[in-house]
C-alpha cells in the first residue's frame, strides 16, 4: 500500500474512533482489559497492530479476542493470539501500548510507517486475521471498531461472533496448519468439538466396557456426572452444544449461572475467580456431598472443581490439584508405554507448598517456578515432552512436544497395555488444548481420568492437603516501587522490605509468604501459607503490616 493510501484510509475511519487526549492504556498479560466505554480507540488500533502482525509474518492469520475474562460486566478487553494458537509475542506488547496512547491520526501514520522499516513489514503482503468476543453486550461494538482498524492495511477477516478464548487459539493454530503434516483440526467451531469430543470416546472406550464400569446395571455403564458453573458467561452455551451434540449418550450434566444473555448477570456471585478467591460455593449450587462441580471463568479458560465432603464443608479442587491428577495420570501411562519420557510440571509461586512436595517427594517429578502469567508458564512447559503447567487459579493445560508426538504415532507396542498407554497419552494431546489453558477441554479431561481411576472428588483431593493460606491485596501509593527476582519469590526493593519479610516467616512452622506488584490490578498481593488457618491468617496479617510501613 502507499502512503497516500493508507491515509486516506486513516481519513475515512479514524475520526469515529479518536482517543479521548487524557486517557492511558497498557498491554499488560491480559490484553488491554478496563471499562468497556473507553476502549474504542484502544481496539481500532488493535486492529491496526494485529495487521502489521500478520504481514510481518507473511500473511499468517493472527486472532484477535475480545473479552475482559472474570471482570465485572461493565468491563471489556482485548488480546492477541500468535499463529500457533500462542499469546503475541511480548516484544510487540511494547507497540501496541505505544500505539494505544497515540493521540491523532498523524501520529498513528508515523508509527505504522516507522514499525513497518523498522520490523521491515512489507506493507503490500497480505494480512489475516480471525476475530471472536465473549457473550458482554459491549462485544459487538467493540467488535465492529477492530474490524474499521483491520480495514485501514486492507485486511482479510473472518468474524467467528460468540466464542470462548480457548476456541479462538484452536481456530488461530487449526488455519495456520491447514493441509500441513502438523494440522492441529478443521478450522471451524465444530472441528473443535469434534477434535475434542473423538478423543474422548477414544480414551473412554479403550477403558470404559460394560463389565468394568462402576454401573448397577451390567450393560449400561453409568454416565458421567458433573454439574457446571458457567459464570453466565460463553462457555455455558459452548460446552452445552458439546455435549449435546457429540457427548450425550456418556455425560450426564447440568449447567448453572447459564444467562449468557444477562448483560449484568456475568461473573456475579459466580464463576471460577470468585469460587477460588472466596474459597465458596457459587449462586444457585445446592451441593450433595461427593458430588463433582466445576466453574468456568467468563471466557472459559479457566476452570476449578470443589465438592461437599462428607461432613458438609466446602472443598475446593483448585488448579495445583488438577496438575496433580493429570501428571499422576500421565506418569502411569507413561511407565505403561514403555516409552521414555520427560515430565515436568511448571507452577508459580502461588501454587500451594504441598502440591510442589507431592510432586517432587512422591510423584518424582522436576517442578519448574516462572513468574505469573500463563505465557510464562507455557514457554517453560514446551520445553519438556509432556509439560503439565497450572496456574492456582485453574488456568492451565498440558503440553506434548512434536517429537513425543511422533514418537507415539510411529511405535509399535509390545503388548496390549503398552498399545492402551500409548493411544491413551496421544488421544490426550487431542483432548487437551495445545494452545492455551482451556476450561472446556480441562473438564473433559478431568472427567475422564476421574472416571477411569473411578474416583470421586474426595478421592482426589485425598493425594496431598492444602496447606492453609491467605492471598490479600495491599494498596500502596505506587506498586511499581515493589520488585522481585527469583520467579517473583523474592522481593529486592524496596531496600531491607525482603530481610524483614524472611525473619517473620521463620517464626512460623512451614512458613512461606512472598510479595509482588500485580500485573493486573494497582495493588500489591501478599501471598502467605503456614501449618494451620490461624498461623496462616497471622502470617498474612504481619507481612501485610511490613508491606504498608514500607511504603
Ligand atoms: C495471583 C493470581 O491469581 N494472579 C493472576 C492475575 O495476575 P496478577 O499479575 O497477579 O494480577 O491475573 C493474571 C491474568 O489473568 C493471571 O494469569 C494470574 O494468575
Ligand atoms: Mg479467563
Amino acid at each position: 500500500m502507499s502512503n497516500e493510501e493508507i491515509r486516506d484510509q486513516l481519513d475515512q475511519y479514524y475520526g469515529i474512533h479518536a482517543k479521548p487526549q487524557q486517557l492511558k492504556f497498557t498491554y499488560g498479560t491480559a490484553g488491554f482489559r478496563t471499562k468497556a466505554n473507553i476502549l474504542d480507540s484502544v481496539v481500532f488500533v488493535v486492529g491496526i497492530l494485529a495487521s502489521l502482525r500478520s504481514k510481518y509474518l507473511d500473511g499468517q492469520t493472527i486472532g484477535i479476542m475480545i473479552t475482559a475474562s472474570h471482570n465485572p460486566p461493565e468491563d471489556n478487553g482485548i488480546k492477541l493470539c500468535d499463529p500457533q494458537g500462542e499469546m503475541l509475542e511480548q516484544s510487540w506488547e511494547t507497540y501496541a501500548t505505544t500505539l494505544a496512547n497515540l493521540n491523532t491520526k498523524d501520529e498513528i501514520f508515523n508509527e505504522i510507517i516507522k514499525l513497518s522499516t523498522q520490523l521491515n513489514i512489507n506493507l503490500d503482503s497480505p494480512s489475516n486475521v480471525v476475530i471472536a468476543r465473549d457473550s458482554r453486550d459491549s462485544g459487538p461494538i467493540l467488535t465492529s471498531s477492530t474490524i474499521d482498524g483491520l480495514k485501514v492495511l486492507n485486511t482479510q477477516y473472518k468474524d467467528f461472533g460468540l466464542l470462548t478464548t480457548p476456541q479462538l487459539h484452536y481456530l488461530v493454530k487449526s488455519i495456520n496448519t491447514l493441509n500441513s503434516t502438523t494440522s492441529y483440526g478443521e478450522p471451524t467451531e465444530d472441528g473443535y468439538y469434534q477434535k475434542l469430543s473423538n478423543a474422548f470416546k477414544k480414551i473412554y472406550n479403550n477403558f470404559i466396557t460394560p463389565a468394568s464400569s462402576l454401573s448397577s446395571s451390567a450393560s449400561s455403564p453409568q454416565k458421567i456426572k458433573i454439574t457446571i458453573d458457567a459464570a453466565n458467561g460463553i462457555g455455558g452455551p459452548k460446552i452445552d452444544l458439546l455435549i449435546q451434540k457429540y457427548l450425550n449418550d456418556l455425560i450426564d450434566y447440568q449447567i448453572v449461572n447459564n444467562q449468557y444473555q444477562d448483560p449484568l448477570a456475568l461473573n456475579v456471585g459466580s464463576g471460577a475467580d470468585y469460587v477460588k478467591t472466596n474459597q465458596r460455593l457459587p449462586n444457585n449450587i445446592n451441593p450433595v456431598p461427593l458430588q463433582l462441580y466445576a466453574s468456568f471463568d467468563g471466557d472459559a479458560d479457566r476452570v476449578v472443581f470443589y465438592y461437599q465432603d462428607e461432613e458438609g464443608l466446602f472443598k475446593l479442587l483448585d488448579g495445583d490439584k488438577i496438575s496433580t491428577l493429570l501428571t499422576s495420570f500421565l506418569k502411569d501411562l507413561i511407565s505403561k508405554s514403555g516409552l521414555n519420557a520427560e515430565i515436568g510440571v511448571v507452577q508459580t509461586a502461588y501454587a500451594n507448598g504441598s502440591s510442589t512436595n507431592y510432586i517432587t517427594d512422591v510423584l518424582k517429578v522436576p517442578v519448574v517456578c516462572t513468574p505469573t502469567g500463563v505465557k510464562h508458564l507455557h514457554h517453560e512447559a514446551a520445553k519438556f515432552d509432556i509439560g503439565v503447567y497450572f496456574e492456582a487459579n485453574g488456568h492451565g493445560t498440558v503440553l506434548f512436544s512434536d517429537n513425543f508426538i511422533s514418537v507415539l504415532k510411529n511405535t509399535s507396542p509390545s503388548t496390549p497395555q503398552e498399545q492402551r498407554a500409548i493411544e491413551t497419552l496421544f488421544e490426550l494431546s487431542n483432548l487437551i488444548n495445545q494452545t492455551v489453558g482451556d476450561a472446556i477441554s480441562d473438564l473433559l479431561t478431568v472427567l475422564i481420568v476421574l472416571t477411569i481411576k473411578q474416583w470421586n472428588p474426595a478421592n482426589w483431593d485425598e493425594l496431598y492437603t492444602d496447606l492453609p493460606n491467605r492471598l490479600t491485596k495491599v494498596i500502596v501509593p505506587d506498586r511499581y516501587v515493589f520488585k522481585t527476582t527469583n520467579a517473583e519469590r523474592q522481593l529486592t526493593s524496596p531496600e531491607g522490605l525482603q530481610e524483614k519479610i524472611e525473619l517473620t516467616v521463620k517464626k512460623y512452622q512451614n512458613g512461606r509468604s512472598f510479595v509482588r506488584a500485580s500485573g493486573t490490578e494497582d495493588a500489591v498481593r501478599v501471598y502467605a501459607e503456614a501449618n494451620s488457618r490461624a498461623e496462616a491468617d497471622q502470617l498474612s496479617h504481619d507481612i501485610s503490616e511490613l508491606v504498608k510501613n514500607s511504603v
